[in-house]
């Protein structure tokens, strides 16, 4: 096995100790998003998302005040944001340029810890370089809303994240058959043994997956995403009972 990093973001040790818990924000609007983070933060979660494609304005200037807010307000638990374009199961319809700027522009506000770039995005090598020149670190998120590829592909997909130097990994599938959950189990296994030199994540949706989102970490997953007000994906289960369950 190989020795893996961790990541830190002040005191979150991820990719050592318990499974982090994730929570995303998922309202369209600045007044919405402030109010689900103060329904939220009792529930404590380890680290916050901000899916940005679900915001509905486009103006610029508006999403950095929002992200200052969400910083402000959820601070010092890690941010990810996150802009999951359409082809990935999101909302967002940017194209790539527009995107890798947008991705840049949030990077060097230094509001966030992590910015999500997709794997499959153009030059996603060169994009998470200039992120990190910027100061932020990289989740390189893959998803799947229709099926689960072969193990080997799996496989192939979390060591290219790790090859152009994502911080973590993330790997999303949806199964059709128990089967499936076992291929995406048995590929993060096998990561976790034969190449992880970084902490990644995977997990496999809907209720079929569920079972991944509360037992990945037995099979090298560092944290698992959990439903704040609502889901920002099928089958993820209430934060609390996330929480207790994780105990
Ligand atoms: O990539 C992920 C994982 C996810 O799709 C899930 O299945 O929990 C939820 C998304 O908000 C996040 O960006």
């Amino acid at each position: 096995m190989k020795k893996v990093k961790t990541v830190e973001v002040r005191d979150v040790q991820i990719g050592q100790g318990k499974p982090k818990i994730i929570v995303s924000l998922i309202s369209a609007t600045r007044q919405k998003l402030q109010q689900e983070i103060q329904h939220l933060l009792q529930k404590q979660p380890d680290i916050w998302e901000w899916r940005l494609d679900f915001v509905d304005v486009h103006d610029q200037s508006d999403i950095f005040e929002t992200l200052s807010l969400i910083r402000e307000l959820t601070f010092p638990s890690p941010l990810i944001v996150t802009y999951r374009t359409v082809q990935e199961g999101g909302h967002g319809r940017l194209r790539s340029d527009a995107y890798k700027e947008l991705l840049l522009q949030i990077a060097s506000t230094q509001l966030c810890d992590f910015i999500d770039v997709e794997l499959f995005s153009e030059d996603a090598k060169d994009l998470i370089h200039a992120i990190h020149q910027a100061g932020c670190k990289v989740i390189v998120s893959n998803h799947d809303f229709e099926k689960t590829p072969p193990k080997e592909e799996l496989i192939w997909r979390l060591r290219e994240m790790q090859f152009i130097n994502g911080d973590i990994g993330k790997l999303a599938v949806m199964p059709k058959r128990a089967h499936d959950v076992l291929s995406l189990l048995d590929a993060a296994d096998q990561m976790k043994t034969l190449y992880a030199d970084r902490p990644f994540l995977v997990m496999a949706m809907g209720d079929l997956g569920a079972i991944t989102r509360l037992g990945g970490h037995h099979f090298g997953s560092c944290a698992t995403f959990a439903a704040g007000s609502s889901p920002s994906a099928p089958g993820q289960l209430p934060v609390d009972l996330m929480k207790q369950l994780l105990l």
